[in-house]
């Protein structure tokens, strides 16, 4: 039993890892799926390719190892997280298509509620804001679309699950309904101080409660496997949205430590210990992890478009054939040229969430090309996260009632992590070290570490901790003078951008 099987189902593929008994990936198998855009802002996965890839990732990755069910000592399961599944028992099959995090559809509900004057209830609650990103407005519209759904839904004929729960609960032959607080966390239905469904707000939506799962630690039993699937039981040890696994992934487990994940989107998180520290700038307040029934709190800062943007130039412009090259590229742009780029390309997520408001580009010249773009973009992706950790300094000053600053130190990972370029800008317009590991798997890492440490295989807190390794440092090059006047043009190139 010397392996750990580690699920890692993104918004774009799914795969499946094997790490061994020293924590180090082994093996793995990809798989991209469909991404459907029925409508403008509207994003959709087939919940069957998500099981699908999973099953499939699973059973190739076991081959390719040339291992069976009974080498792996456990599973941890990491997703994109806040996308909407509702499944009927009787078939397994989803009676709507998955509602991914990114979908638009009901920014006029949320907004409605808002001017209501509702979202102050919802955010001491939940940690969240009243936006169409988190999942309950996605699971009304379910109930609200398909015919005779609620009430199948309080008979206990369909369930509501974020993807980890939708793909445990197919894992264990529809054993297991449940899912672990990370995830609840991220619903907008979690009441993340009484840790349990908040049924006020289940009311409002009118969300029949026996759909929702049952909420567990981050570490726990999660249930096994169907012996059919793999040849052999395998139990389900760990559990925790992407962005939460990145985080444990990059050891983030003491107050006042930050990481921040460069993948499609860009999400920041900030330890906050077992303090929920409601923010007055618009981030999140999330569960980071809980072991034993306790939470640990983290402020966040989500940000839509990150990486995306290079494949943005890739895919929209056409100016690149592959990611790696928006770096040489941009090396070589004009630096007499100050093109700034928002790209709202399905509005502004924290701190501004604006969702009606769309991209735009400012400081446009003749001469203007390519090379200027693809410099805008990476920069784009700095001035955003310096816009998070503004925000996270205000409330961390406001909380601690001093002058403090959000981690003298940011550690990063996720695909657009590699590019040096990004990461040197991120270190200027931030003025801080920002630290890349030598794992930029991290999401997978924190998973599988979870059901690994679990399961007696890996070790703990600390044994962990000391196992993360830098794999390089950037240090901020920029003046001061410079790092202020750059960033100015940015909060004014938003402010033209928005909406309101
Ligand atoms: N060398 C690079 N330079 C800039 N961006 C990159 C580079 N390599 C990957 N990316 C970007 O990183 C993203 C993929 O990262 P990944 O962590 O796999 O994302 P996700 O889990 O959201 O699918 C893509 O959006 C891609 O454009
Ligand atoms: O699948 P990713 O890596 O794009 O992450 C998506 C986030 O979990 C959305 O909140």
């Amino acid at each position: 039993m010397s392996y750990i099987l580690a699920i890692d189902q993104g918004t774009t593929s799914t795969r499946a890892i094997l790490f061994d008994r020293d924590m180090h990936m082994a093996h793995s198998a990809q798989e991209e799926f469909a991404q459907h855009y029925p409508a403008s802002g509207w994003v959709e996965h087939d919940a069957g390719d998500l099981w699908d890839t999973t099953l499939r990732t699973c059973r190739t990755v076991l081959e390719k190892a040339g291992i069976r069910a009974g080498d792996v000592a456990a599973i941890g399961i990491t997703n994109q997280r806040e996308t909407t599944v509702v499944w009927d028992t009787e078939t397994g099959k989803a009676i709507h298509p998955a509602i991914v995090w990114q979908d638009r559809r009901t920014a006029d509900f949320c907004r409605q509620l808002r001017e209501e004057g509702r979202e102050e209830m919802f955010t001491k609650r939940t940690g969240l804001l009243l936006d169409p990103y988190f999942s309950a407005t996605k699971l009304k519209f379910i109930l609200d679309e398909v015919d005779g759904a609620r009430e199948r839904a309080a008979e206990g004929r369909l369930l509501f699950g974020t993807v980890d729960s939708f793909l445990i609960w197919h894992l264990t032959g529809g054993k297991s309904h449940v899912t672990d607080a990370t995830n609840a966390s991220r619903t907008l239905l979690y009441d993340i101080h009484k840790r349990r469904w908040s049924e006020t707000i289940s009311d409002i939506f009118d969300i029949p409660l026996k759909m929702l799962p049952k909420v567990l630690d981050t570490g726990g039993e999660f249930g096994v496997t169907s012996e059919e699937l793999f040849g052999g039981e395998i139990p389900i040890l760990g559990v925790a949205g992407d962005q939460q696994a990145a985080t444990l992934g990059q050891a983030c487990f003491e107050p006042g430590m930050l990481k921040s994940t460069y993948g499609t989107g860009c999400f920041a998180l900030l330890n906050t210990g077992d303090k929920p520290v409601q923010s007055q700038n618009r981030l999140l307040t999330t569960v980071a992890y809980q072991f034993d029934g306790k939470p640990t709190f983290a402020l966040e800062g989500s940000i839509f478009i990150a990486g995306a943007v290079v494949q943005w130039l890739r895919d929209g412009l056409k100016i690149i054939s592959s990611s790696s090259e928006s770096q040489p590229m941009a090396e070589k742009a004009d630096p007499g040229q100050n093109l700034i780029l928002v790209p709202a390309f399905t509005g502004l997520g924290a701190p501004y969430w604006d969702a009606e408001c769309r991209g735009a580009v400012f400081g446009l010249t003749r001469n203007s090309g390519p090379e200027e773009f693809a410099k805008a973009a990476l920069e784009s992706v700095g001035f955003q996260t310096r816009d998070l950790l503004e925000a996270m300094t205000a409330d961390i000053t406001a909380d601690h009632g001093g002058e403090e600053q959000a981690g003298d130190t940011l550690r990063v990972d996720g695909g657009m992590s590699a590019s040096d370029w990004a990461m040197q800008f991120l270190s200027d317009i931030i003025g801080a070290s920002v630290d890349r590991p030598e794992v930029l798997e991290t999401t997978a890492l924190g998973a599988a570490w979870v059901a690994g440490s679990q399961a007696g295989l890996y070790p703990s807190f600390d044994g962990f901790t000391k196992s993360w390794k830098l794999e390089t440092r950037f240090e901020p090059k920029m003046s001061e003078g410079d790092r202020d006047e750059r960033y100015r043009q940015w909060k004014d190139a938003v402010k033209a951008t928005m909406s309101v």
